[in-house]
Formats: C-alpha cells, sequence, structure tokens
C-alpha cells in the first residue's frame, strides 16, 4: 500500500555519508508510491561511468560539485521523486534553490554511528587517508548549519532499521505541511 501523502512533490534526503540516505530513501520510495533517484549514482553516469572516488580524484572537490549541481538542476525537474542527495549537496548556495522546490529531510545521527556504519567502507574519497572519526567530526562541524536549514529533522539512534527511520519519516511528513504550499492544492 502506498501514501499519497506529498500530492507528487518531491522529497529530498540530505545528511552526513553513511547516515543511510541511500538505504533509507529506497524504502521511502516504494511506501510513497514515488521513483527513488540517488544523486551520486546519477554523478557517477554523467561523469562517464566513473566511480565518486575516481571522479573525485580526476576531477578535483570543485568540478566534482558542479558536476553534482547540474545533476541536481536536472533531477528536480521532474516529480514523484525521493531522492538521496550526496552528503555535500548543501555545501554550494545554488543547489538550495533545486532543494526547496521539494520537501527536504536531514537524516542526523551521531558521529560514533557514522563511524561505525563506514567502518568498512573503502569507496567515500574525503575518507581517505586521515582518521575517519575526525574528518566525519569536522565536517559535520562545518555543515551542521546547512543540514539545519532542512524542513524536517529526523534523528537517527543506535538500533534503528532503514525500515524504521523510514516510518518515523512518513508519521512526522504531515507535521510540515502547511495547508496550500503542495503544488497541486
Ligand atoms: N538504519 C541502519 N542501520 C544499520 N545500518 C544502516 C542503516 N542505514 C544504512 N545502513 C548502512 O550504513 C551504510 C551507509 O548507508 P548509505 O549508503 O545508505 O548512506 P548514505 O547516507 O547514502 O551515504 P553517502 O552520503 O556516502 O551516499 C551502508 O552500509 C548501509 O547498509
Ligand atoms: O559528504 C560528502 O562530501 C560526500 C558524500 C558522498 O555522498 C559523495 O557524494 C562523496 O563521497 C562526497
Ligand atoms: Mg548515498
Amino acid at each position: 500500500m502506498t501514501i499519497d501523502l506529498l500530492k507528487g512533490v518531491n522529497l529530498y534526503l540530505i545528511g552526513m555519508m553513511g547516515v543511510g540516505k541511500t538505504t533509507v530513501g529506497r524504502l521511502l520510495g516504494q511506501h510513497l508510491g514515488y521513483g527513488f533517484v540517488d544523486i551520486d549514482t546519477c554523478v557517477e553516469k554523467a561523469g562517464g561511468g566513473k566511480s565518486i572516488t575516481e571522479l573525485f580524484a580526476e576531477l578535483g572537490e570543485p568540478a566534482f560539485r558542479q558536476l553534482e549541481s547540474q545533476v541536481l538542476s536536472q533531477v528536480c525537474a521532474f516529480t514523484k521523486l525521493v531522492i538521496a542527495t550526496g552528503g555535500g549537496i548543501v555545501v554550494q548556495q545554488q543547489n538550495w534553490s533545486y532543494l526547496h522546490h521539494g520537501l527536504i529531510v536531514w537524516l542526523d545521527a551521531s558521529v560514533e554511528i557514522l563511524c561505525a556504519r563506514l567502518a568498512e567502507d573503502t569507496t567515500r574519497p574525503l575518507l581517505q587517508n586521515v582518521d575517519r572519526k575526525a574528518k566525519l567530526q569536522f565536517l559535520l562541524e562545518q555543515r551542521q548549519h546547512l543540514y539545519r536549514q532542512a524542513d524536517l529533522r529526523i534523528t537517527v539512534n543506535e538500533g534503528e532499521t532503514p525500515e524504521e527511520i523510514a516510518t518515523k519519516i512518513i508519521e512526522q511528513i504531515p507535521s510540515v505541511l502547511k495547508p496550500g504550499v503542495l503544488s497541486t492544492e
């Protein structure tokens, strides 16, 4: 059974790498009867099938961010989508004009949870050859004021399953929908 909560308006998941945007986003799409798009995957396609790590290394971060913005600008033209963004989408001011086309949900978890999730992961370019915990802490501190601009903040607690987090988001969406804000109302 799907829920017609958002009337076609896109839902953007933002938050730190490893928080579960991709994992939860896929489930949310199913619950809402929406398609699911992962910006990182689209960037890899736009970058000729190279991985995020390769694109970061070959283009450098500024050009990677430009490509990410370009992809976001294309994706936001569609409707009925749950969109898992890359963890750094919030740093480019221009991206907010695209994100605000939809409902923005911040998945917020502690650095301890993020570290545990990413312990075995070798694919996040910003976490290569660094003290991971310190780097995640630094990035979170740098970005927290940006993530806070989301319409809805969902705290991700230790032990909560992706399904439980998706349910929590769906339960809280009505609290941030004001009458008349949805494009089809
Ligand atoms: N609720 C959860 N409980 C346990 N593990 C989880 C949960 N959500 C996601 N994970 C695991 O954590 C890891 C990171 O999840 P995911 O790739 O969805 O994060 P992300 O926010 O999309 O990260 P990125 O910004 O780097 O794309 C994956 O191995 C995933 O299986
Ligand atoms: O937090 C970040 O800056 C990133 C998160 C990932 O989703 C990727 O977009 C890439 O690894 C950069
Ligand atoms: Mg992801």
